[in-house]
Formats: structure tokens, C-alpha cells, sequence
């Protein structure tokens, strides 16, 4: 089986590379060979590659600054993810795809499920939702797996950047108003290969799944967790969304329900506090 992967150096993608191989011969070109900002190019690069499985873990992820790059927010995130689709209906192919949280509002009291009507807060969330809704109608079998609040060792994530804040200060402010669950990079590709091979075999399996550990936890709560898995000996101060300088306003609440993913995939899903005590105890 021929495996395309988009995005091989990005956080989830670079987890995914060597676990995708287990599936199939893996072709996993960089950004510059396979550009999703450039629909002609995608086309035939599509067409010459022919695979039987693609893997889009590659999108435009700078949530501040999207609000300013929107048309090429909306190439990476939306109009790339039509293109992958129809190449993926025309050759009969599987397509994985990964969206967000920040397609919901969060203004819901409990945990989203796959049925609950989204309502992006910013340009990042309204793309990716985009990207979803193109991938739906075109007709191709797909997984499209909807996550949250992403980390582990390489990439921009808030975990690094917490860690590297602690080193250079003795006090910190996080949001204490904004909800939802920190997830490893490296434990979502292995759930992700594990349900690929699930629909592959049986492709009623296929669709949106939202794909997540257990428990729920504020940014502060989270800093609050690195902190101690770290021995930080400075303060973390809550603080609250309008205290943190942003032109983007995120959603309140955006805790993902899995527990359709864990029922049709027959996973044991971790809550987030052992995914963090795993990534801790990685080498880096
Ligand atoms: N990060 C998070 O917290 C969350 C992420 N997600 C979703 O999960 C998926 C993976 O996210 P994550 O691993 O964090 O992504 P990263 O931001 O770590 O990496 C994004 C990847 O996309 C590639 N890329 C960007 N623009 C293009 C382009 N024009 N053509 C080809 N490749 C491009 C980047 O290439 P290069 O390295 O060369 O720049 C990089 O490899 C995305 O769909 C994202 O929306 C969902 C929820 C939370
Ligand atoms: C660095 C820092 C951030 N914050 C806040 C800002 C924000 O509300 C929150 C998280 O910061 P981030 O920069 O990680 O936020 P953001 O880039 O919006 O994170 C999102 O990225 C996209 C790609 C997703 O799909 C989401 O699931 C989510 O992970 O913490 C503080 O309060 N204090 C700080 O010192
Ligand atoms: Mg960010």
C-alpha cells in the first residue's frame, strides 16, 4: 500500500512517520515538495503519486496569526483539504485528516460530541472547520480526527513553551478561564495508525471522530501540572482571558468527548495527567 504523509515535520506528523510504515511503503515529502498552498501543484503531485492512503497532519496552526494571514489560512486549512478529498474519491484512496476544538464556541456547560453544532470563535477554527465540511461532501472515505491542545518534545506547543518559560522567570500568568484537554502528539499517532488500520479493514468505520485523553483541565491547571512535573520553583498565577494580550478570542470550554472513538476503535483511553506523565518520562 502506497501511504502519502503531508506534514511529516510537524508535531503529529513526525509521530506518525515511522508508525504509518507499518501500514505501507510511507512517501512523506516536505513542505517545499508537496506545497498545500499551491492547489495546481497538489493536483499533479496527487495524480503522479497515486496513493492508497493519505495523511494530512499538516495545516496552518499560528492561531494569532491567522487573523491576518487569512487567505493563506484558508488555502492550508480549507481549500487544500477539498483538493486532498477529490483526489481521494477519484482514486478510491482513504483520507486522514486532523481538525480542532476551536471549532466549537465552548460555550456548552459539558464535554463536545461529534453531533454538537460547531461555531469557530476565530479565523484558525472557521478554516479548519471548512476543511472538515469540503472533506464530508465530497464523497471520499474519511477520518477526520478532531483533537485538542496538542504537545510533546519538538514544535510550537504550550507545553515547550511553559517549560522554557520556567526556566527564565520566577513567576508566570496563564488563563484559568479557558477550558479543555492537553493531548500528546505521540500517543495521538499511535491511536490515529491503530484506527486507520480499524477503517481499512472495515470501512463503515470511517468518519469524524473527536480524539482525546479523559479528564478536563484549565491552561492554568495545565501550567500548573508542568510546573510540578518539573520542579518549577517559581508562581503560576491565574489570570483571566482579558488580562492576556490577544487579537484572538478562543473558546471557554472545548473539551472533546472520545468515547466514540474508544468504543468503535476499542481503545483504553488515558486521562490527560498520565499522557503528561508519559511525555515527561520520553527523552527529548
Ligand atoms: N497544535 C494543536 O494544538 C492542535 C492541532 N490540531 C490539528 O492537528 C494537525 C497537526 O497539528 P500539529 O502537529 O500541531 O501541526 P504543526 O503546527 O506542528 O505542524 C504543521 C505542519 O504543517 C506543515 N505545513 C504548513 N503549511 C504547509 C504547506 N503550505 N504545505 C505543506 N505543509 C505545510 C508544516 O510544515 P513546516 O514544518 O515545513 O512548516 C508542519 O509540518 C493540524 O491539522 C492541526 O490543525 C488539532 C488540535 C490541536
Ligand atoms: C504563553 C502563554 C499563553 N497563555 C495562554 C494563551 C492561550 O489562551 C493559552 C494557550 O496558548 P497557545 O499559544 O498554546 O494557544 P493556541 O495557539 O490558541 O493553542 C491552540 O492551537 C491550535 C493549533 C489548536 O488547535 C488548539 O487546540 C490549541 O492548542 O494560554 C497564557 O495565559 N500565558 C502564557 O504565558
Ligand atoms: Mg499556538
Amino acid at each position: 500500500m502506497n501511504v502519502l504523509l503531508i506534514g511529516r515535520n510537524g508535531q503529529i506528523g513526525r509521530e506518525l512517520q515511522g508508525r504509518l510504515s507499518a501500514l505501507g511503503e510511507v512517501f512523506a515529502p516536505s513542505r517545499e515538495q508537496f506545497d498545500l498552498a499551491d492547489p495546481d501543484g497538489l493536483q499533479r503531485q496527487l495524480s503522479s503519486i497515486r496513493p492508497d492512503l493519505i495523511v494530512n497532519a499538516a495545516a496552518y496552526t499560528a492561531v494569532e496569526q491567522a487573523e491576518s494571514e487569512t487567505g493563506l489560512a484558508q488555502s492550508i486549512n480549507a481549500q487544500a483539504p477539498e483538493i486532498l478529498a477529490d483526489a481521494a474519491r477519484r482514486m478510491g484512496s482513504l483520507l486522514v485528516h486532523f481538525s480542532t476544538d476551536y471549532v466549537f464556541d465552548g460555550r456548552t456547560a459539558g464535554r463536545y460530541r461529534e453531533t454538537d453544532a460547531p461555531n469557530p470563535l476565530n479565523v484558525y477554527g472557521r478554516t479548519k472547520l471548512e476543511g472538515e465540511r469540503a472533506i464530508q461532501a465530497s464523497g471520499a472515505a474519511h477520518l477526520i480526527l478532531r483533537t485538542s491542545w496538542v504537545y510533546g518534545p519538538h514544535g510550537h506547543n504550550f507545553w515547550l513553551t511553559m517549560r522554557r518559560l520556567m526556566r527564565e522567570r520566577s513567576e508566570l500568568q496563564v488563563v484559568a478561564d479557558q477550558w479543555g484537554v492537553p493531548n500528546p502528539a505521540s500517543l495521538l499517532a499511535e491511536l490515529t495508525v491503530h484506527a486507520i488500520g480499524e477503517v481499512l479493514a472495515d470501512r463503515s468505520k470511517a468518519g469524524l471522530y473527536h480524539l482525546s485523553l479523559r479528564g478536563e483541565t484549565s491552561w492554568y491547571g495545565f501550567a500548573c501540572a508542568i510546573a510540578e512535573s518539573c520542579g518549577y520553583g517559581g508562581r503560576v498565577n491565574p489570570i483571566s482571558s482579558g488580562a492576556y494580550p490577544s487579537r484572538v478570542t478562543r473558546p471557554s470550554r472545548s473539551v472533546l468527548a472520545a468515547d466514540r472513538f474508544a468504543e468503535v476503535f476499542g481503545c483504553n483511553l488515558p486521562d490527560w495527567r498520565t499522557g503528561l506523565e508519559m511525555v515527561c518520562r520520553q527523552p527529548s
